[in-house]
């Protein structure tokens, strides 16, 4: 007994085979073995052994300091979580040294980034070596701000600022110039990452995203979609491969691929309390006088389901010419939506830019003359506009029945208050900088660094 020291509840490790200099550890005899936090874990083989590759933000709060460890894995546990969701934990062996007593203990790496501690420190790396004083804290000495700043300065120049990887198609749109200028002018590094060129290799092991001419993209911590509707299908599946190796998405594929569906939307917002002009939607040419009755008659709107820029949108004048075109579009097989036109909107939308749960700029657009559709692709102008408290609540709660982080949700004033019209996760940037001055692409940086939890 005499042998035994004595830890507090908090306590200082360092890792030497990981390079970790200092890591606070929650001292924790209730919990059976030690554990680290890890992110971008990934399991790879090296002869004929299983290893495996992470890296950890020893210093709380502090994710500018991150060091890329590799160690043989021993073991891979299946751990259930409060929320009761099964999670995979590799576990690895590594010499621990507190106060310079160095001993070898197991490590499961755990990926959440909600831990309050970095590590924690398990009755069996205890066991025979150490007795626990809960009512004190570094027994075994304490280490200041400023000595763990020096400890980490080799690691602080190694790394400065975020990877940000920009999924899209053309480098040249305003949209992308601004998102890359904004980045870098926060000191990230922005890569524009061409959609059609990047590839996956799937499997359990190692999945990987690569980049034409073999690249691996291993190296990001965040990625911005901005995937055209027509590679919707591919940008989704590559932003699942992004997620599955942990890198953050500004904008999730199932976000994505959920509003693009306009019908799928359109059930969304009704199942949710949101008010959309009344829509139809039927399978057979049967129907169509029924279904045009429900939306009260013409005057009536049919859209295409996949449409944007107002190109899919068509203003049916008569009962008659409306019948003519929806039973035109069933028999060439193509789904539409009919939909009640509301006049009193006079060729106005508002377009609201929702970024992080917040309304952060907002214009009107305004047909061009003899054209009901307000969109700046057939012409309409846009301007400021102020929105009222009740528009500004459909918009966030319409970006969140999504789960979108940035959406540009369109709305119509109707004489029943404001309607949603539609729900865009790559809205464009130009119309709404150019109208409002607002710096919408810099909002969008700073919401990345608040998920990643990064600071300057
Ligand atoms: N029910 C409606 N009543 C009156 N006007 C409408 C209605 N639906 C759409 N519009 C007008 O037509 C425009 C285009 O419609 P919508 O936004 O649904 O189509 P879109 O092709 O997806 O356009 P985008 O995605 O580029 O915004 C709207 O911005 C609005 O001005
Ligand atoms: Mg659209
Ligand atoms: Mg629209």
């Amino acid at each position: 007994m005499s042998d035994f020291k004595i830890l507090g509840n908090e306590e200082w490790c360092q890792f030497d085979d990981l390079r970790i200099p200092a890591i606070k550890a929650r001292v924790d005899s209730g919990a059976k073995t030690s554990s680290i936090q890890a992110s971008k874990i990934k399991i790879f083989t090296k002869g004929l052994e299983e290893w495996v590759r992470f890296e950890v933000n020893p210093v709380q709060d502090n994710r500018s300091i991150s060091i890329l460890c590799q160690a043989k894995l021993v073991d891979v546990r299946y751990v259930k979580s409060s929320q009761g969701i099964s999670e995979e934990r590799p576990v690895i062996k590594t010499n621990v040294n507190i106060a310079g007593n160095v001993f070898e203990i197991e490590l499961t790496l755990a990926n959440r980034d909600t831990m309050e501690y970095r590590m924690l420190l398990g009755r069996e790396a205890m066991n025979e070596r150490y007795l626990v004083d809960p009512s004190q804290s570094f027994i075994q000495g304490d280490i200041t701000d400023e000595q763990l700043e020096e400890k980490y300065k080799p690691y602080t120049t190694e790394k400065k600022g975020l990877r940000i990887g920009l999924l899209a198609s053309n480098p040249n749109l305003y949209s992308n110039k601004r998102i890359i200028e904004a980045g870098e002018m926060r000191g990230h590094k922005v890569v524009f990452l061409n959609v059609e060129h990047v590839y996956m290799k799937l499997d359990a092991a190692t999945p990987e995203i690569r980049y034409r001419g073999g690249n691996i993209l291993d190296k990001f911590d965040a990625v911005i979609p901005r995937i055209k509707p027509a590679v919707t299908f591919y940008g989704c599946a590559l932003l699942r491969q992004f997620d599955t190796l942990g890198v953050y998405c500004l904008n999730s594929a199932d976000s994505i691929g959920r509003s693009r569906d306009k019908l799928f939307a359109s059930q969304l917002f009704s199942k949710n309390d949101i008010h959309i002009p009344t829509t139809g939607f039927a399978k057979s040419p049967m129907d169509t006088k029924d279904l045009i009755r429900m939306v009260s008659g013409a005057p009536l709107i049919i859209k295409l389901l996949e449409s944007t820029q107002g190109k899919g949108v068509v203003l049916a004048e008569t009962n008659k010419a409306a019948e003519s075109v929806i039973n035109a579009f069933k028999s060439v097989q193509t789904n539409i939506l009919v939909q009640e036109f509301i006049k009193e909107a006079n060729g106005h939308d508002i377009r609201c830019f929702v970024v992080n749960g917040k309304v952060v700029a907002s214009m009107q657009r305004t047909a061009q003359k003899g054209e009901f559709r307000a969109n700046i692709h057939q012409g309409g102008a846009a301007s400021k506009v102020k929105i009222t408290p009740e528009e500004r609540k459909l918009a966030i709660k319409s970006a969140k029945v999504f789960n979108l982080d940035v959406a540009g949700v369109d709305l119509i004033r109707s004489n029943k208050g404001p309607l949603l019209l539609e729900v865009n996760s790559s809205p464009g940037l130009q119309g709404i900088e150019n109208t409002t001055g607002k710096d919408i692409a810099n909002v969008m940086i700073e919401t990345i660094e608040k998920k990643l939890k990064y600071k300057q």
